[in-house]
């Protein structure tokens, strides 16, 4: 496993023998991040992805020391499902994350029951802090390559991932499977000063590692690893 740092290929990874030691390797990543933004502009914004992936990092971040007051969060991608149901990523944000030390975070979700996709681009530009390039997004990876919520069967995926499009915010079908999806835009979620993927577990590794060989377009994370916007941070937990 190397880094990889090519006029198309963009990455770097850091690899970590169990999940314990990567959440440390992030929670010391994002406390950094954080108060960089905190000192030179007054906030932070983190973007999350849901998934059962980053549960252990929420957990492990809520615990930390900062000045949540001052961050806000919100997600790249969510599934269209109400807040109470366990596949809402606003719910498991608001379990994990939004607790302990992080309850005071300004929370902003990317779906509110029944909201339509300009419904929600209106509630997000409602705060003006999310607009401005972020500090920190976290990416997580199907095991069909899929990531933000954008799928490789989804009709909507060439739109969302269009670098030339103004959209920031798309609904989406999986086809594959359900709900309904709302994901923020690859040129949206490019806009960042950090871009973080999370792995865990070979099969994932493995996934990652032949599309970014494969450098296939229609495998949607592939876009994010051959892009040279901003580079892709690759964490990889080898134990589950
Ligand atoms: O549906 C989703 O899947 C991906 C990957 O999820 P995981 O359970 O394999 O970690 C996730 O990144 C995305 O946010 C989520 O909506």
């Amino acid at each position: 496993m190397s880094n990889a740092m090519t006029e198309t290929t963009h990455y770097t990874v850091t690899k970590a023998a169990t999940k314990a030691e990567q959440e440390a390797q992030l929670v010391d990543f994002v406390r950094q991040a954080v108060e960089r933004a905190i000192e030179s502009r007054g906030f932070a914004t983190l973007v999350v992805s849901g998934g059962s992936t980053p549960k252990g990092l929420f957990q492990a971040l809520s615990g930390t020391d900062l000045d949540w007051s001052k961050v806000y969060i919100t997600l790249a991608d969510e599934r269209c499902v109400p807040e109470t149901d366990d596949l809402s990523n606003a719910k498991l944000v608001k379990d994990n994350l939004c607790q302990s030390h992080a309850a005071v975070a300004n929370f902003v979700p990317l779906f509110l029951e029944d909201e339509s996709e300009e419904a929600c681009r209106a509630r997000f530009a409602e705060h003006p802090q999310l607009s401005e390039t972020y500090d920190v997004v976290f990416l997580g990876m199907g095991g069909d390559a899929h990531t933000a919520s954008i799928f490789p069967e989804a009709a909507e995926r060439d739109m969302a991932l269009d670098m030339t499009s103004s959209v920031n915010i798309l609904k989406t079908d999986p086809v594959t499977v359900a709900p309904l999806r709302l994901t923020q835009t690859r040129p949206r979620l490019l806009d960042t000063h950090n871009l973080l993927l999370q792995l865990i577990g070979e099969d994932k590794w493995d996934v990652f590692s032949g599309v970014a060989e494969a450098n296939t377009p229609d495998k949607p994370i592939t876009q994010f690893i051959h892009q040279i916007t901003i580079p892709l941070q690759v964490y990889f937990a080898e134990k589950k």
